[in-house]
């Protein structure tokens, strides 16, 4: 699978932009502020119908204009699939698949397997775990097409849950039948979702170690735990037992919107002993395997966008990455970075096709 054609209308600095790509590599080079990282947000959104870096649609269409338009053309399986998004002002975004629209954005998610390392990453190590639980989310529902739906369950029972243990101890009136009634949704939803992460995560450390391995070449003992209430205690019964909490504290303090991945480098938390380098080299195999997962359960590669990659690395680690690539790991990848010249000369004895674009404000011209 991968992107034949990108095409931009008003999306960010861009007013009008048309690349035709390599099915290897393609490197986007140019100084800061050019608009490179804006070109992997757009083929961002082809694949997952949002940014990944900012939520409000709106705020991606071009300054002074009033939409946008990101169409693009993938090989997939032997057949092309147009992808079109369109933003207006105040409108809903339309999605369209072979000019058809879709009914529920949900149901794209996954055609297109696609994973991002960028330098905002460093979020999921240093922030708290809401970030860490989407990290998982989003790389389990690319191949489970029941989980976000599972996901979406869980939360409407929580916030009714939730809404529920409010008005209890604003009123006085304690309600058990209702109760019961959204534990068992919560539950229900909340332990299928437990099975679901548990299961991906026991697969999931062992290939995060081996990619971390490579890259750091065998440098530095870290480890990846998943941390879930549940392991130990059936929702069900946890939430029996923390009800009298539950209603002094009005909120739900069990269950799977407490989960969380503990990351450690020699037994100490990364986010405070991890050097910047170590943190990036961790969150890039966190990246690698989410990657080899998506490879493996959807027997196709899935693309690979690198965005300033280089940064912050050390030239071994570096290597390392490419040789990666050079060996054909990877299917088509995306790479940013400011200079043209670290560009050609990193990928100079790489036998893998490269195409290399100039990026200067919103506009990409082909090198070769
Ligand atoms: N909605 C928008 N309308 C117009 N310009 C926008 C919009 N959103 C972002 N930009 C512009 O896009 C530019 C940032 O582009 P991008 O993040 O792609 O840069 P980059 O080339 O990756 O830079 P760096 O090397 O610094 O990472 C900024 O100049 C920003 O003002």
């Amino acid at each position: 699978m991968y992107l034949q054609q990108l095409s931009l209308i008003n999306f960010k600095n861009y007013t009008q932009a048309e690349l035709t790509l390599s099915e290897g590599v393609n490197a986007f080079a140019g100084n800061n502020g050019a608009g490179k990282t804006n070109l992997l947000d757009a083929i961002h959104y082809l694949a997952l119908c949002k940014s990944y870096f900012n939520p409000a649609d709106s705020q991606q269409i071009k300054q002074g204009t009033d939409f946008f338009i990101i169409t693009g053309t993938f090989e997939r399986d032997g057949r092309q699939e147009n992808i079109a998004c369109s933003v207006k002002r105040n409108q809903k975004k339309q999605f369209k698949r072979n000019k058809k629209d879709y009914t529920r954005l949900a149901d794209h998610i996954g055609l297109l397997p696609l994973v991002m390392i960028s330098p905002y990453d460093i979020s999921i190590i240093i922030e708290g775990s809401e970030e860490r639980r989407k990290f998982i989310d989003n790389v389990i529902s690319q191949t489970d097409n029941h989980y976000l739906d599972e996901l979406i369950n869980y939360n409407k029972a929580l916030i009714n849950r939730n809404a529920l243990l409010k008005r209890i101890a604003d009123t006085g009136r304690y309600d058990p039948t209702l109760l019961e009634v959204f534990d068992e949704q919560l539950a229900a939803s909340g332990s299928r979702i437990f099975e679901k992460r548990r299961a991906f995560m026991e697969s999931f450390v062992e290939v995060f170690n081996k990619h971390y391995e490579f890259i750091s070449g065998n440098a530095e003992q870290v480890s990846l735990v998943y941390e879930s209430q549940l392991l130990n205690e059936d929702f069900a019964a946890l939430l029996k037992k923390t009800v009298e909490k539950d209603r002094v504290l009005e909120r739900t303090t069990a269950g799977i919107h407490k989960d969380d991945l503990h990351f450690s480098i020699h037994g100490m938390p990364m986010k405070k002993f991890g050097s910047q380098g170590q943190q990036k080299s961790f969150l890039i195999a966190l990246k690698l395997a989410q990657y080899s997962y998506l490879y493996q359960q959807k027997k196709f590669k899935p693309l690979l966008l690198l965005d300033d990659i280089f940064d912050k690395l050390d030239d071994s680690r570096v290597i390392k990455l490419m040789q990666m690539v050079s060996n054909h790991d990877f299917g088509q990848v995306f790479i940013t970075d400011t200079s043209m010249a670290r560009v050609e000369n990193i990928f100079k004895d790489i036998a893998v096709d490269v195409k290399l674009f100039y990026i200067k404000e919103g506009e990409a011209d082909a090198q070769n």
